[in-house]
């Protein structure tokens, strides 16, 4: 659909761009980026034939772009500027009706039902049909926008041209604009070549993206491709870090602000900052921790502050039991998006905690351990689905920076000490008879201070996995061990 060769040029004798070649596909969301003055909206100019250039080609539906006059290019290609301001006052709908002028003929332009019927469909699509009668410079920056897309629209072209369209929408407005520039894409075929300052929503629309670096082309590939953390902070010169979309399969870059110095002071999570009550356990951080849990609230990865174990009747049986956890932390002055919550049958005085250190960083270790529940997980299958009072609640704190992989590395060392646990103290699954490798409705909670020592593993030989082993290992033998004792006692 589009082809361009060796294009060099720019501003008088200034040269913006250095021998630029890429080809568009029909049909094909195409986001060009680059940093500030890389050359984006001078590419642009030239392909929509807004600026002259002298060395190399630029090649519409295979026809060299300097054969078509001007109103044949209105029928093809259709641009969204950055900025735009209208010269007359119109109104809303007259400004649309503008689009249609590439496709009127003879002297005395007349108005047909078509026409009539574009211009209400193209209007509908980008929401501005409800104001149709106002006039234009009434309107709000992203009601401009979107009016000044409707007339691109209305124009019927087969490439359209966006130079930062989402500049002045809110953001269910920028959704809407890319879902429809998809959605004519994929279904009409139309081609959009559009510049992007906002990386994330040019990864997560775009079919390919093309990065400009000073006027020449960085890289053109798929925006997983494109969107590598160590070449977009190397052409921004910026820091940022790159993590997958939680929904879907694309790249989202987030910047990371400058530290200061309170950030980096050193914090120490230990006992002093739990408090153990009858009714819940709780750990309140001084500043939020980045954890990962399978906790009732506060699940997956995240940031949190507050911790809660709280001890529930061993009856406890909720339809929904998030939204019952949510309120009850409501109601004990926790906000539950900031609270790791989990549960547990047993007594809380049985907790076992400890802290260890090693040369510059420590772990502080906190269990509660019923086993009423416990199963083999090598003979699981022979069980039903109804489960016994009884969990083992693990949380680990790491006053230290983990990187991603020791977050889960810390799972699986704390879970190999917590087997060993109680494979020592023989605890058996009554069901299978067999010693027992955890309960059903174990939970874990990996939570780090992320200041300080960096910790890139915590495999059971790293000196980090060395703490974490022997800190779960210790703390589920003795938070079993008063367990069953408590329950003798009763
Ligand atoms: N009309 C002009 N006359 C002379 N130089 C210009 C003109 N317009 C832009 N330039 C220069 O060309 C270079 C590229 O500008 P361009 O606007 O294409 O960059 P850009 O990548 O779109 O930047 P931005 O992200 O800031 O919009 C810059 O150095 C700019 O100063």
């Amino acid at each position: 659909m589009l082809e361009v060769k060796g294009l060099t040029g720019g501003y008088g004798n200034k040269a913006v761009l250095d021998s630029v070649s890429f080809d568009v596909h029909k049909g094909e969301l195409f986001g060009i980026l680059g940093p500030n003055g890389s050359g984006k909206t001078t590419l642009l100019s030239m392909l929509s034939g807004v600026l002259d250039y002298k060395v190399g080609s630029i090649r519409i539906r295979g026809r060299d772009l300097k054969e078509y006059s001007a109103k044949q290019l209105a029928q093809v290609i259709a641009v969204l500027p950055q900025h735009s301001s209208l010269a007359f006052s119109y109104t809303v709908k007259e400004t649309v009706s503008l689009g249609r002028y590439a496709h009127q003929t003879g002297w005395f332009h007349s108005w047909t039902s078509e026409d009539e019927v574009i211009v209400q469909r193209v209007m509908k699509q980008t929401g501005v049909a409800d104001f149709q009668d106002l006039h234009f410079e009434r309107l709000s920056g992203g009601e401009r926008q979107r009016v000044l897309l409707a007339q691109a629209l209305a124009q019927e072209p087969e490439i359209l041209f966006l130079d930062e369209p989402t500049n002045h929408l809110d953001l269910s407005y920028q959704k809407e604009l890319l879902d429809l520039m998809r959605k004519m894409a994929k279904e009409l075929e139309l081609t959009v070549i559009s510049i992007f300052h906002d990386l994330n929503l040019a990864g997560l629309y775009c079919d390919r993206l093309m990065l400009l670096e000073k006027g020449q082309i960085q890289v053109i590939n798929v925006p997983n491709e494109v969107l590598q953390q160590e070449r977009i902070q190397e052409v921004y010169r910026t820091t940022i870090e790159k993590h997958p979309h939680p929904a879907l399969p694309k790249p989202q870059m987030f910047i990371v602000p400058e530290k200061h110095v309170c950030d980096f002071a050193p914090l120490e999570i230990d006992e002093t900052y739990l408090t153990v009550g009858n009714e819940i356990i709780q750990l309140n951080s001084p500043i939020p921790l980045r954890t990962m849990s399978s906790g009732v609230t506060g699940s997956g990865t995240g940031w949190h502050q507050h911790f809660v174990n709280r001890h529930v009747h061993r009856d406890y049986n909720y339809e929904d039991h998030f939204a019952e956890m949510a309120d009850f932390l409501k109601t004990h002055g926790f906000e539950p998006q900031e609270t790791v919550g989990m549960m547990t049958a047993v007594f809380l005085d049985t907790v076992a905690f400890k802290f260890l250190r090693d040369a510059d960083f420590s772990v502080f270790i906190i269990v509660t351990a019923g086993v009423g529940n416990a199963i083999d997980a090598s003979l699981a299958d022979q069980h039903s689905w109804i489960s016994n009072p009884g969990t083992i609640n693990t949380w680990i704190f790491v006053n230290g920076h983990l990187a991603e992989e020791a977050f889960i590395h810390s799972i699986v060392t704390a879970t190999e000490a917590k087997v060993k646990a109680l494979h020592d103290l023989r605890v058996l699954d009554k069901v299978t008879n067999t010693v027992a490798t955890g309960t059903s409705t174990d939970s874990i909670l990996i939570a780090a201070a992320q200041r300080g020592k960096a910790l890139q593993y915590a495999g059971t030989i790293t000196p980090l996995g060395k703490l974490i082993s022997r800190g779960v290992y210790d703390c589920t033998v003795e938070a079993i061990k008063k367990n069953r004792k408590r329950i003798e006692e009763l």
